[in-house]
Formats: C-alpha cells, sequence, structure tokens
C-alpha cells in the first residue's frame, strides 16, 4: 500500500514512488493513462470531492486559468473511476485538490485515497488537500450566483446543480482555492459557469481514447496523425478546443448529430460560401475571445495607471475589431437554411454586440496605440486614444498641453537653431519628450552644455535639455489628460462588461461555426459521405480516417463493416499477425466517433447505430510504464468492460488473453466474449486462438470474418514462400495456418532455428489432435454415464437432459459438417 504523509492543509498528500505502488497493493486498475494534447498545457484547476464510505459518487469542478471557463459535474462512477477520469482529460488539470479528512487520532488524512491514486497516475501530478470547511455547498452555491455571467446558463446552472451536493462542494472548494491559495479574484457575475452532463453524449474511457490516437499522437507526444490532427481545420482556438472535447465525448443525440449534419451539407453544397466563411474566420486570426473577455473582466477595476489603461484600451479595440470581424462572416451567412446555421447566425448578431462596437467607437480612436506604425509615437497615442469632443475636461486639458508643446517646440527648437545651428525635432517617449538630432549633424561635433543625457545612436542622436526637464507645466497637463482618460476609459469598459453574456454567446458562435466548416472543408477534399443512423452498422468501402491521409487514399484498402443486433452483433475476426486487425479495429473505433460527431466519413455508404459507450482492450495499452503485467490490465479493463457494456456499447478487443498460459486466455476469452455476447453489445473481437471460434462459433449474434492473405506458397525444404497481405476483410474463417512461423522467416530468423520451429509446431499439432479425440471419447463415455444414472430420476429432468445432448450433438454435427465442406 502506498504510504502518503499527512503535512497539513494545502500540501501534497503523496510521498510515494508512482511506479509500482499498485503492484503491491490493490489489483491493478485499467490503465488510464490520460490522453491530453499539446495544446492543452494542462490549465485546469480541478476540484474533486468523493461521497464518503463505498460511495462512487464523485463531484468535479474544473476552471480554465486561460479562460476562467469553470465547468462543475457529478457522476456516479464505477469502481475504477473511469468518468471522473474522462471528464479530467477532456479538462486537463495541472492542480487537482481533494478534501482532507481526519483520522481517530485526529490526523489529517486525504479522503477518497483510491481515487487520488487513480488521478495522480494518469495525470502524473500530486493532489493538493484542502481542509474540510472550504467543501461547503452554500457556499458553492453562492460562489455561482455570485460569479457566473447572469443568463439562461447560470439559471440552468443553479437548477441542474441544486440537488448535486458533492458538485457545489468542489466548485466551493475551487473558489476558496483560487482566491485564497492564488489571489485570483474575478469580479461579480464575469465567469462562465455551466453544469455539464454526461447524458447525451458516447462515453470512451481514456485507454480507449489513448489507444485509437483521439488527440495525442503516444509516439510523438503530439496531435499529428491523430484524429483530431487530422480533423483540426480551424482557424480559431475556441473552435479547437470545441472540436478536442466533442472529439473526446461525441454527441449520441441524434437530432444534434443531425442539425450538425445539415449544415455540413449546406456549406458543402456552396463551396463560395464555405470558402468566403472561412476566409472570415482565418481574418479573426488566433486571438481567443473568451481569454480577451477574461482579461477584459479583470480589468474591470483596479488603477488607472497609464499601464493599466493602455491595457484597457488595447483590449477594446481588439473587441471592436473582433465584432467587426464577425460581422463580414454574418453577411456571409445571411442565405442560411438550416437549424443549426440560422441558430449560429443570430448568436452572432447579438444586438449587444452592435451596443459594444457602438460605444467603443463612440469613446475611442480606432488607430489607438496598438498600431503599431505608430508605436513610436505611444506617448501621443494614449493621449489622444479618447475622441475629441467625448468629454469637456478631456478637451480642456488637451488645448493646455498643445499650448506648452507648442511653447516649448518654439522657445527649445528655435534657440537651438539660432544659438547653436542645430536643426532639432522633438521627440516623445515614455511620458516625457527628448530632442533628436540626425548623426550626420553632430559627426565629430561636441554638443553644447546645456545638451544632457546624450546617447548617440547608429540613426540618430538623441539627448534632453535643461530646458525641456524642467518644463513642469507640460508634465501637469499631460498627467491631467492621462488620468481623465484612464477614467472615461476605465468606465467605457465596465459599460462594455454589461453586454458580456453577448460576447460570451458570440465567442461559442463562433467556435460553432469554425467546427462545421472545418467539417465541410475535410468532407469537401476527399470521397466522403454523410453518415446515417439507424439499428445497424453497415458502412460500404470505408477507409480508415487517419492511414486515408497518412498513406494516401490510393494506398489504403477499403473495407466493409457490417453488424446488426440479433444475427450479427459478434465479430469474431481472424487472420495471420499483419493482416490488419488491429487497423481495422481502430478503424470502426473512429469512424464511429467521427459520424458521431456530426463529420462526413471516408466510405462510399455509411449507416452507424448511437452508442452509449466505446470502450476497448486494444493491445498497445500494456502500460509497462505504469508496472502493470499485461495480463493484470487486461483483466482489470475487461472487467471494466463488462462493468459498463449495454446492448447499446460499441467494444473493440483485439486479442485478449495473450499475457496468461494458452488455455486460461482461451477460457477466459470465451467467457468474457459469451458475456458480451449475450449482452447484445456490438463487439469486434480480433483473436489468435482457433479454438475460440470453435467455442463461440456457434453461438447466435457470432459472425466469423477475417482478413485475406495471398498465399504465394512454394513451400519446399527452404521454407521458401512469400505472402501477400490484402488487408481486406471477408466473411468467414481464417485459411492459412503457421503463419506465424512465415511471419518469422520474413523476418529472417535463421534457417536452422525456423526447421526447429516448424518442427515443433507439427509435432504439437498432432499431439492436439490426438488430445481432441481422446478428450472426444472421454466426453461420450460421460455423457453415456449420465443417462444411464438419468433412468432413474424423474421424466422432466431426463427430458431435459436429453433435449441439451441433443442440442449439442446437433452443434457438433454442424460444425463437422462445415469443416468437411
Ligand atoms: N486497410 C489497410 N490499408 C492499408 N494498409 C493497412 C490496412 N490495414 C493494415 N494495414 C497496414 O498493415 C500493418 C499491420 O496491420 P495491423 O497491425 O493492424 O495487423 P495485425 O493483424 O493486427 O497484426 P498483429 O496480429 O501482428 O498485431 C499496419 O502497419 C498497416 O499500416
Amino acid at each position: 500500500m502506498s504510504s502518503y504523509t499527512y503535512p497539513g492543509s494545502g500540501r501534497s498528500v503523496r510521498s510515494r514512488s508512482r511506479r509500482g505502488s499498485r503492484a503491491s497493493g490493490r489489483p491493478a486498475g485499467p490503465s488510464t493513462r490520460a490522453s491530453t494534447c499539446v495544446e492543452d498545457m494542462n490549465e485546469y484547476v480541478v476540484a474533486l470531492s468523493q461521497s464518503r464510505g463505498n460511495g462512487t459518487e464523485v463531484g468535479i469542478a474544473v476552471h480554465s486559468l486561460s479562460t476562467g471557463h469553470t465547468v462543475l459535474t457529478q457522476v456516479a462512477d464505477t469502481p475504477f473511476f473511469q468518468k471522473t477520469l474522462q471528464h479530467l482529460t477532456l479538462h486537463p488539470p495541472c492542480t487537482v485538490l481533494v478534501p482532507e479528512n481526519r483520522n481517530q487520532a485526529g490526523e489529517n488524512i486525504p479522503s477518497g485515497t483510491q481515487l487520488i491514486e487513480e488521478v495522480e497516475d494518469s495525470f502524473e501530478l500530486e493532489c493538493v488537500t484542502l481542509p474540510r470547511e472550504y467543501w461547503n455547498r452554500e457556499k458553492g452555491h453562492d460562489d455561482i450566483l455570485r460569479l457566473a455571467v447572469r443568463n439562461e446558463v447560470q439559471t440552468s446552472t443553479l437548477m441542474a446543480a441544486e440537488e448535486k451536493y458533492y458538485a457545489l462542494c468542489a466548485i466551493s472548494a475551487l473558489f476558496k482555492f483560487l482566491e485564497v491559495r492564488q489571489g485570483l479574484k474575478y469580479p461579480k457575475e464575469a465567469l462562465k459557469i455551466r453544469y455539464a452532463s454526461s447524458e447525451g453524449t458516447m462515453f470512451i474511457d481514456t485507454d480507449t481514447a489513448k489507444n485509437l490516437e483521439l488527440v495525442k499522437n503516444t509516439l510523438t507526444n503530439t496531435t499529428k496523425d491523430t484524429l483530431y490532427g487530422i480533423l483540426n481545420k480551424c482557424f480559431t482556438p475556441m473552435g479547437s478546443r470545441l472540436l478536442r472535447g466533442n472529439i473526446l465525448q461525441p454527441s449520441n443525440i441524434q437530432h444534434t448529430i443531425e442539425g450538425r449534419l445539415d449544415a455540413v451539407q449546406e456549406l458543402l453544397s456552396s463551396p463560395e460560401k464555405l470558402k468566403s466563411i472561412r476566409d472570415g474566420l482565418k481574418a479573426l486570426g488566433s486571438t481567443d475571445l473568451d481569454t480577451l473577455i477574461l482579461q477584459a473582466s479583470r480589468k474591470r477595476q483596479g488603477s488607472v495607471s497609464v499601464v493599466e489603461t493602455e491595457a484597457r484600451i488595447s483590449i477594446l479595440l481588439q473587441l471592436q475589431k473582433y465584432i467587426q470581424g464577425t460581422k463580414s462572416i454574418q453577411e456571409e451567412m445571411t442565405l442560411g437554411k438550416c437549424r443549426m446555421l440560422v441558430e449560429i447566425q443570430k448568436e452572432m448578431s447579438d444586438p449587444m454586440l452592435l451596443e459594444i462596437e457602438r460605444k467603443i467607437q463612440e469613446c475611442l480612436t480606432t488607430d489607438g496605440i496598438t498600431n503599431s506604425a505608430k508605436r513610436r509615437n505611444l506617448t501621443t497615442a494614449r493621449l489622444y486614444a479618447v475622441k475629441a469632443e467625448f468629454n469637456h475636461l478631456l478637451d480642456v486639458a488637451r488645448t493646455t498641453f498643445k499650448e506648452n508643446l507648442d511653447d516649448i517646440e518654439h522657445t527649445i527648437l528655435t534657440s537651438m537653431t539660432e544659438r547653436h545651428s542645430l536643426h532639432c525635432t522633438l521627440e516623445p517617449v515614455e511620458n516625457k519628450f527628448r530632442l533628436a538630432l540626425k548623426p550626420q549633424d553632430v559627426e565629430g561635433r561636441a554638443l553644447p552644455g546645456e545638451c544632457i543625457n546624450v546617447q548617440r545612436k547608429k540613426t540618430k542622436c538623441v539627448f534632453s535639455s535643461v530646458l525641456l526637464q524642467h518644463n513642469a507645466r507640460l508634465e501637469e497637463a499631460q498627467q491631467e489628460i492621462l488620468l481623465l482618460s484612464g477614467d472615461i476609459v476605465m468606465k467605457l469598459l465596465a459599460s462594455v462588461l454589461d453586454h458580456i453574456s453577448g460576447l460570451y454567446r458570440c465567442s461559442d458562435a463562433i467556435a460553432k461555426l469554425d467546427v462545421l466548416a472545418c467539417f465541410a472543408e475535410s468532407a469537401s477534399d476527399g470521397d466522403c459521405v454523410r453518415p446515417m443512423f439507424g439499428e445497424t452498422i453497415a458502412i460500404k468501402l470505408s477507409r480508415h480516417p487517419i492511414l486515408d491521409k497518412t498513406l494516401g487514399r490510393d494506398d489504403c484498402v477499403p473495407n466493409d463493416i457490417y453488424a446488426a443486433q440479433g444475427h450479427a452483433s459478434f465479430q469474431l475476426i481472424q487472420g495471420p499477425n499483419m493482416s490488419g486487425k488491429s487497423t481495422f479495429l481502430r478503424q470502426v473505433g473512429l469512424l464511429t466517433v467521427q459520424a458521431m460527431l456530426g463529420c462526413y466519413v471516408p466510405a462510399t455508404y455509411a449507416n452507424f447505430r448511437l452508442h452509449d459507450a466505446l470502450l476497448s482492450r486494444l493491445s498497445n495499452d500494456d502500460s509497462l510504464d505504469r508496472n502493470l503485467s499485461t495480463f493484470a490490465s487486461e483483466m482489470a479493463t475487461s472487467a471494466m468492460i463488462l462493468g459498463l457494456a449495454t446492448p447499446n456499447s460499441i467494444i473493440l478487443i483485439d486479442e485478449l488473453g495473450r499475457g496468461t498460459a494458452p488455455l486460461e486466455g482461451l477460457g477466459l476469452s470465451h467467457a468474457i466474449a459469451e458475456s458480451l455476447i449475450n449482452r447484445q453489445s456490438f463487439v469486434f473481437f480480433t483473436t489468435h486462438f482457433h479454438d475460440l471460434a470453435t467455442t463461440l462459433g456457434s453461438m447466435r449474434g457470432v459472425v466469423r470474418m477475417h482478413l485475406r492473405v495471398q498465399d504465394n506458397r512454394v513451400e519446399d525444404d527452404n521454407n521458401a514462400f512469400s505472402t501477400t497481405f490484402q488487408y481486406k476483410v471477408e466473411e468467414g474463417p481464417a485459411v492459412i495456418e503457421h503463419y506465424g512461423l512465415k511471419l518469422a522467416k520474413l523476418a529472417s530468423l535463421p534457417a536452422d532455428v525456423l526447421n526447429r520451429a516448424k518442427e515443433a509446431a507439427m509435432s504439437l499439432s498432432e499431439l492436439e489432435a490426438k488430445g481432441r479425440d481422446s478428450t472426444a471419447s472421454h466426453a461420450m463415455i460421460k455423457r453415456r454415464k449420465l443417462l444411464l444414472e438419468r433412468r432413474e430420476a424423474d421424466n422432466e429432468e431426463l427430458a431435459q437432459t436429453l433435449r441439451h445432448l441433443q442440442r449439442e450433438s446437433l452443434d457438433e454435427f454442424t460444425k463437422t459438417f462445415q469443416a468437411v465442406a
């Protein structure tokens, strides 16, 4: 068991080696290493509040440090906390807060130790404990009231969180931590806080997200060659964020998905419109509107110093530019017919945005201090950022300033020319002025004594003058202007933020539009088809979405996929090593996610089901880095799958039972498969166990498939042969035997080793065949004996036994018949 130190509130709770901690403790949980991607930069502060005792109710509050977005939720979790981990994968944490508890001796101990272990192992961080009094339901409720932007989202958040005790506790601890420990004080009603329900989404456990490489390439630790990487053609950070969230938690509500598909179809039908919209989005640049809104909220209060005023003006001008940018996009959308595009257009033309634009336009000059061409004239820009005639007092101060400036210009410049023949110019710098001369005017020449702070540069010589320094009136007037401007800008920002909900709505709308336009763009450059949804999975000539891009369309072999409730829910897939089994499984998973995002898929026809969960046991999650044995990991993942699988789940299992003795592996694989068949989940199951095909083959719902391989056999004493992998999935059992040996030959294993391996394999096959015969005769003897014994038993029991034996014999007959055929 891991050793913890209990150093008191707010300090790390763990002082153990992460590796190996599980090996000595409870059974290993499924690998849950998070699938974060580089862009996320783990920027979320997360608070977790778990029900006491054996319950697994977990309240989660997450807060983005860059956008201020706060999401709370409460989940009834599995024993290994997959749902909590999935939520954290969506919001990669930099800090995780947990409540501290006291044991009988009055010492502080972290509560929910198992949850803490899972989180620490998955996200490679150490949780931070906070005193119990921070975790307060009422305070959580008040925080939402105090900090959330007042709009319909706040109302629905309060309603949804009303009965969620642990979620409210978590949010109260979160804000207490941010305010007290981090000194982050948010102004009232400035944050986007929402309650997220997992209802209406497909659950994807963290292992599956990782193994399908949905958002992170495990080899390169980037988004390259991931589903996110190939789909993400978004221009805005909000769009990319939304896309990533949707990939990790796709919708399973048909209305929502069809709405997106309608929008994509409409954009696809008008390439010019799509291009103009994407050009408009591109012009918005990489500015993160959510971050900008948060910065604006933070600047709502504070000093009116020059630096602060400058920052406020910069934010206001960026907001104005953003709103103007959205206008051009709206114009392109006026012809929108489908529901979602109409809604987006409505959100983007929110009257609040026009009001914000009007207010900024009325007050500020647009070519203010953000204009880089004028940066050298910063002081002047600062002084004239607020428009003339906007404020009478400001106009008066400016007139005084101008008079002083003219006066100085006249006195000093004239005096310099007349007395020293130096033709100076006046140059504003920071909050003061200085004089400047061209280098050739001062070359080899000493400057008069009244010139001080002389700096000779390549392009000019700058200096100050005693006269200039003593001009207090000029500085006074300048300060007056800056103070008045600061006050005006502060009020302007506050009045702009009265419309903060309009800004947040606009940000959401831009994100949605960006994602839809990116789906349309992806669909426009390839043979993709609009997916449909029904009771069966039927996909014609589908391509692996990532291989399609990386290998190229010509080299990516298309495959049909079919599964249906009842007669074909369990696909048992066999084939030699390297024949493409794992790739096929991943293809099924990726296409399912892609379709449920509302995205066209690479196929010629596609019908999907809407699933409640996508679960998997794929072969590259052996978690060596977590000191888990392959077998322990397999069993834990299988337990998780069996715990969550329903008839609406889609499950991908790749070569189960490899990590233990073959017979045990076969037995476990059979039992797990049988359980999934009985649940009627849609399962794609690859295996190297030939016997599994025999034991499962006759069960209702099982369809046997194989990956076609062309065996170019010229088998002689030298084992000369070659195998062509065709990556084509076909119905029926696999036909090539000892393909492992053939692949080993291709890998240039020494000939003597190969020959020995072949001999051993042949002998084992013979032994196995003999064993099967003797087992069969043994079973027959047992059956006869049983029949004799049953003669004495009551008639019904006898009838049942006979029926059972009849079924068994029939099955065996069918199998023999199929084998002979
Ligand atoms: N449909 C396809 N089109 C093109 N190439 C493919 C296709 N399917 C698989 N491949 C290629 O074949 C290689 C082997 O595929 P994969 O790993 O899926 O085989 P496998 O049967 O699972 O092998 P093993 O049993 O050894 O794990 C992959 O590297 C992949 O690039």
